[in-house]
C-alpha cells in the first residue's frame, strides 16, 4: 500500500469548517525568509509561522495579505508584488486550514514587529531550527527547492 494512503486522514464531509488564511514568504536580498513567532496565549503559541492571517468575508487573499502586512509588520506591498507559490490544506482539531502561500520580494518600508511578536530572517536551510505549525511543514521543503 502506498505510504501516503491513510483513509483516516480524510475528515468526514461537513465535520470541520474550512478556515481561509493567507500567508507570505517575504524574501530579502540575501534569500532569507521572514518568520514570526506566535505569541503566548494564542493557539500554536511559540511556533514560528509565515506572516499573514485570516481572510475576511468579501476580501481577496491578496487584499487580506496587503492589510495584514501593514498591520503586523508596518510594510506596504501590492497584489502585483505577491506571487502565488503553493498552499497548505491541513485539518486541525476544530477547523480545516486552507492557506495559500505567496512569495514576495518587493515591499516598501522597514519590517517592524508592530504586534510585539518575535521576528527572524531565516535561511531556508535553517528553517528546521524554527518549529512551525504542522500545516507549514510541507511548505518549508517547497521553499527550500525554490530559493
Ligand atoms: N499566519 C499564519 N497562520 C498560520 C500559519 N500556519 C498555520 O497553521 N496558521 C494558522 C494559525 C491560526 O490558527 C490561523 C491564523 O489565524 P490568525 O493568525 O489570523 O489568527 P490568530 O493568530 O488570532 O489565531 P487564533 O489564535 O485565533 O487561532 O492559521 C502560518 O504559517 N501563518
Amino acid at each position: 500500500m502506498p505510504a501516503c494512503f491513510d483513509p483516516s486522514s480524510t475528515p468526514a464531509p461537513g465535520s470541520l469548517p474550512t478556515l481561509l488564511v493567507v500567508a507570505v514568504a517575504l524574501v530579502d536580498a540575501d534569500g532569507r525568509v521572514l518568520l514570526a513567532q506566535r505569541p503566548p496565549g494564542k493557539s500554536l503559541a511559540g511556533l514560528w509561522e509565515f506572516p499573514g492571517g485570516k481572510v475576511d468575508a468579501g476580501e481577496t487573499p491578496e487584499a487580506a495579505l496587503v492589510r495584514e502586512l501593514k498591520e503586523e509588520l508596518g510594510i506596504d506591498t501590492a497584489a502585483s508584488c505577491l506571487a502565488p507559490f503553493t498552499f497548505a490544506s491541513h485539518s486541525y482539531e476544530k477547523f480545516h486550514l486552507l492557506m495559500p502561500l505567496f512569495v514576495c520580494r518587493v515591499w516598501e518600508g522597514d519590517v517592524m514587529a508592530r504586534e510585539g511578536q518575535k521576528l527572524a530572517w531565516v535561511y531556508p536551510n535553517r528553517m528546521g531550527d524554527y518549529p512551525m505549525p504542522p500545516a507549514d511543514v510541507p511548505l518549508v521543503a517547497m521553499l527550500r527547492d525554490l530559493l
